[in-house]
């Protein structure tokens, strides 16, 4: 394929070392496709990038890591934006879509030991960091004598802190990690029965400017079928849940079979901010319709328990 647009085609991106990583992978694909077009990476700080020292789910913020890309987005600053599919609001902003999901990473979460001790042998009371509610309430689950504690930070900065705090242990999303070369230093795979990922967890995306077809013609071949099926039965799952505020919710789903059969697995997550209620539940269907079956798992989650967390959230969250 010849240059199809008669410019550079602007590539946003937050400025931490997965973010141009991602964003780098994402520049390889398209120049391999469109040899005779040409890119720029233009590099945007975010709020969730310097915000540092809070925990996010205490800053409450959605979009904390996309809302300056798709300003600039808007204004034409730059034609596309790569994201961490799982830092993305379910709700994207008036004139913004989804221009393609790209094929996911490993999805599952990691655990890192600096003695490789893995999480079933650590002793009573160790230190294990992460500061996600999701991942917290599920080790909780499994562990419930662990001390578990905040971090914040990029990947960079966590592992550090893993040393310099003299942890236990650090949980991380295996995507992130492999990304940036670190996979000899996994000590675990956690299994998704154990701990069900974070939507969209290890897949980037490509969001851009709606009806812009020039750029949805580039970034189109780069969409991943199973990846973006799946991943759009999760949002589902969770645009319906949140209904404006954040919960701590785990999905995964996962496509069987072949052809005009192919049935879609959703497995999703509730779990209150304590930690202490896990309301869990699977539900299937044609995978032509992943955003049904999203809906479908949240009502069924409602009835057998989230709606009662969800109301929690609520009380807690005007206080
Ligand atoms: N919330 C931060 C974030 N956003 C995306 C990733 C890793 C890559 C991915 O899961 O797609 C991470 C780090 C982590 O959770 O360990």
């Amino acid at each position: 394929m010849s240059a199809i647009i008669n410019r550079p085609v602007i590539i946003g991106t937050r400025d931490s070392a997965l973010a141009l990583w991602q964003t780098n992978w994402v520049l390889g694909r398209l120049k391999e496709l469109f040899p005779e077009q040409a890119f720029e990476v233009k590099a945007i700080k975010t709020k969730g990038d310097k915000i540092l020292d809070v925990a996010l789910a205490k800053i409450g913020d959605k979009g904390l890591f996309t809302k300056e890309l798709e300003m600039a987005m808007l204004e034409g600053e730059i034609d596309m934006a790569v994201h961490s599919l799982k830092d993305m609001p379910t709700t994207l902003p008036e004139g913004l879509v989804i221009g393609a999901i790209c094929e996911r990473e490993d999805c599952r979460d990691i655990f890192i030991s600096p003695t490789g001790t893995k999480i079933e042998e650590l002793p009573q009371g160790a230190k294990v960091a992460t500061s996600s509610l999701r991942r917290k309430s599920q080790l909780w689950k499994w562990r419930s004598d662990l001390e578990l504690v905040d971090i914040r930070g990029n990947l960079q900065t966590r592992m550090r802190k893993l040393e310099e705090q003299k942890l236990d242990g650090l949980i991380l999303a295996a995507a992130g990690v492999i990304r940036l070369g670190w996979a000899d230093k996994i000590t675990q795979y956690i299994p998704t029965d154990v701990i069900l990922p974070a939507v969209g967890q290890g897949s980037i995306t490509i969001e851009m400017r709606e009806g812009d077809e020039e750029i949805a013609q580039v970034v189109k071949p780069l969409n991943h079928e199973e990846s973006s099926l799946t991943i759009r039965a999760e949002r589902a799952l969770m645009r319906t849940l949140e209904g404006g505020c954040q919960v701590p919710i785990g999905a995964l789903g996962s496509l069987q079979g072949q052809g005009d059969n192919r049935r879609l697995v959703l497995n999703g997550l509730v779990a209150s901010l304590d930690g202490q209620k896990i309301c869990q539940g699977q539900e299937e269907g044609n995978a032509d319709e992943p955003e049904q079956i999203g809906l479908r798992l949240a009502e069924r989650l409602l009835q057998l328990g989230a709606r009662e967390i969800l109301n929690e959230v609520r009380q807690e969250s005007k206080q």
